[in-house]
């Protein structure tokens, strides 16, 4: 048999059960045996009847010494058949329920290994639902650790566990090693046989671990190795939109009101080299909150511009989009550049206007968010597609703005520090820029984290910054008040505090349920100074640039994540004012003051990223379903972190010399169709 026939070739494997096999993704033979365990079960050890202890899963040896009985109860709706065990003088029962076949199962004096749950009380001893086999003598030792697979079909784990063991004995020795031996022998990884056989049915702990660390490291391998062999196709072959470097940005950089700090001068140095090469960029650049990514978005678009090419850059807000439109007609003033900003809430009229002038060429960079996805939106001749906020859009969107063009260069600015685990799996095939520096003479936010207890002095504290001519942000989780979830909102915190306690502040609303246009009133007031406190829910998270604020009070803290935390303090410390970040929390717990912890000893996003993700797991550290991570069958990007470095690195090795060395050519020829299958789905 070869791992890549079909399952029907197993003993035992009808239409019936292929259908089942089917549906749980299993067709081959090697679809099976990367069927792996969800757990397993220690059979090795055999208990005395005597020592089994209440509600303990173990294995016995025992004698039949008796028919079965079976009882009825409930209305003679249960039935439980009871069977007369006995080891050295030890008696007992073995329960099954409804299964009136089974009390003629067993062989009367027969030796017969059990292995279920112990029950124990009234001087009873009985032994729940047992697998159970017929052994011939007392040395038997056990099965062994045991596979316990997920069951979500009607297969059962004896099922499984049967046609596995079938399966892997049918392709014995057959699975072909793809990785060379001394690399094999440097990072410690056993051969692949090894592990296919050892993570089914190990034969000792050592053993299952060393196959799990050798499955772990294939499954990051061949994931990093596709998003590379992506990479190198987006380079190689198609010749990219090369931009002269003009005299002009030079200038431009030089004229601004700030020097940019190392860390934007490195980006802009790996942009204009790599712009220049005639190679498509597809490049992501992290930065922390406020470290000035705007400021790059911005050099790369007059890039574009002066070299005769569009450019756009999608937001994912439409307080975002206006921002930015507003700083780069402010930044752009010297240049006759037209800027157009397309969102949602134009008129009609408008927006026809501002499309028919993007396909004309008239505009020469757009700003926008979803609403330049749009079918009709045609570009004349664009070179550079920048999408901030990467991971709110999704990775489909994202292609349907980069096919807007002949392969525009694309650059993904975001604010959120990825841990850099996640960023080489979301973004493998993305080059990764990083600004790690914060512009000069930015005073370090203080944030404290309090309970409920310290809210009048907060508020007086909030005064005392208003009369000084500051403003504060108080963000709640709710809009409105919620039946089933106890939690501060923004409406009626609002009415309280405008009632109560800020009678002579000026003080307002925002949040996601009002009309956009209300919103841009509210947040253009804010930022002209016209509102001392705005009320609002998470709609400020991202980007809002208000230099005068310098108070960001958070209800409920409890209910954010830490990079969004980190987000929303972001918000503040961006002008020449000491800032204060406070953190309200309204429940109690370890967890909960692990996390506020964090916050209140750093400032850098990057470790609390890590320290979110460590504590949330990946799915909710991303806060999106659909956040484009691939579904990983054994590996754990937390837990396995070790390995993932290490599989980054055997990457590096065998790519060193070049992708026709010939150890990379082995490699790769051994592992095309599978690389498909996992990184390419
Ligand atoms: N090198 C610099 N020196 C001084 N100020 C700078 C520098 N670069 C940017 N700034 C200013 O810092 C502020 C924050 O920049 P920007 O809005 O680009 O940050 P950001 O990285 O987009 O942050 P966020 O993700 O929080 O919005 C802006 O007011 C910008 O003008």
């Amino acid at each position: 048999m070869n791992v890549k026939d079909s399952i029907k070739n197993l003993k035992g494997i009808g239409p019936k059960k292929y259908e089942q096999f089917k549906k749980i993704g299993v067709e081959t033979i090697e679809d099976l045996v990367y069927f792996f365990p969800r757990d397993y079960e220690d059979r090795r050890k055999i208990t005395p009847l005597s020592q089994c202890k209440d509600q303990e899963y173990t294995g016995i040896v025992v004698k039949i010494t008796g028919r079965g009985m079976e009882e009825l109860l409930r209305g003679r709706k249960l039935r439980i058949i009871k069977i007369p065990i006995e080891d050295k003088g030890v008696v007992g029962e073995a329960i099954w329920y409804n299964t009136s076949f089974m009390k003629n199962t067993f062989k009367i004096g027969g030796l017969y290994y059990l292995y279920g749950k112990i029950k124990r009380g009234y001087g009873k001893i009985q032994i729940i639902t047992p697998d159970y086999k017929i052994i011939d003598d007392l040395s038997y030792k056990g099965q062994g650790i045991l596979p316990v697979y997920p069951l979500s079909t009607r297969l059962t784990q004896k099922d499984i566990r049967k046609f596995m063991i079938e399966a892997i004995s049918a392709v014995k020795g057959q699975w072909e090693e793809y990785l060379p031996m001394d690399l094999r022998k440097k990072y410690k990884l056993c051969e692949i046989n090894f592990a296919l056989e050892n993570i089914h049915f190990p034969t000792n702990l050592k053993n299952y671990e060393i196959g799990k660390k050798r499955l772990i490291f294939d499954e990051f391998f061949l994931l990093q190795m596709g998003l590379h062999l992506i990479k190198a196709q987006n380079t190689k072959n198609i010749s990219g939109i090369t931009f002269n470097i003009d005299s002009r940005v030079e200038k431009f950089i030089e004229e601004l009101p700030f020097q940019l700090t190392n860390a934007q001068k490195k980006v802009i140095k790996e942009l204009e080299e790599d712009l220049s090469t005639g190679k498509i960029i597809n490049r992501l650049i992290q930065g922390d909150v406020g470290s000035g990514k705007t400021i790059i978005g911005a050099i790369a678009l007059l890039m574009a511009y002066l070299n005769g090419y569009q450019g756009v850059m999608m937001v994912p807000t439409e307080i975002l989009a206006k921002q930015h439109y507003e700083t780069l007609n402010s930044l752009f003033k010297k240049f006759n550049i037209k800027i157009g900003l397309l969102i949602g809430s134009l008129k009609a009229k408008d927006k026809k206007n501002i499309t028919e002038k993007i396909q004309s060429g008239e505009i020469d960079i757009v700003i926008g968010t979803h609403a330049l996805i749009q079918d009709n939106v045609k570009f004349n001749k664009i070179g550079l597609v920048i999408t901030d906020e990467q991971h709110r859009f999704g990775v489909k969107q994202r292609a349907l703005l980069n096919n807007k063009g002949e392969n525009p260069h694309v650059l993904v600015m975001t604010a959120t520090p990825i841990p850099r685990t996640l960023a080489f799996i979301l973004y493998g095939d993305l080059d990764i820029s990083i600004i790690d520096e914060l512009p000069p003479g930015r005073k370090k936010v203080e944030t404290y984290h309090v309970n409920e207890r310290y809210e009048t002095r907060i508020y007086n504290f909030i005064k005392k910054q208003i009369k000084l001519g500051r403003q504060a942000y108080i963000v709640c989780p709710l809009v409105e008040d919620s039946e089933s979830i106890d939690a501060q909102s923004v409406i009626t915190l609002t009415e309280h505090l405008k009632n109560n306690i800020f009678r002579d502040e000026k003080i307002s609303l925002l949040h996601g349920k009002m009309q956009n246009q209300e919103k841009d009133v509210v947040m253009q007031r804010f930022k002209d100074g016209e509102i001392d406190i705005l009320i609002s829910t998470t709609v400020i998270e991202v980007g809002v640039n208000v230099p005068n604020a310098t108070i960001m009070l958070v209800h409920n803290a409890e209910r954010f994540g830490l990079a969004q935390l980190h987000q929303l303090r972001g918000r503040i410390g961006r002008g020449e004012h000491q800032s204060y970040c406070i953190l309200i929390t309204n429940h109690e717990g370890k967890l909960i003051e692990e996390r506020m912890k964090t916050l209140v000893g750093t400032d850098d996003g990057f470790i609390i990223a890590e320290k979110d993700l460590a504590l949330r797991g990946p799915g909710e550290f991303l806060g999106l379903r659909q956040h484009g991570l691939p579904e990983l069958k054994i590996a754990n990007l937390i837990e396995d972190v070790g390995i993932l470095k290490m599989s980054q690195d055997v990457l590096k090795e065998i790519f060193q010399e070049g992708e026709y060395s010939e150890m990379s050519k082995f490699v790769l020829e051994n592992l095309q169709e599978k690389i498909h299958k996992i990184a390419l789905n």
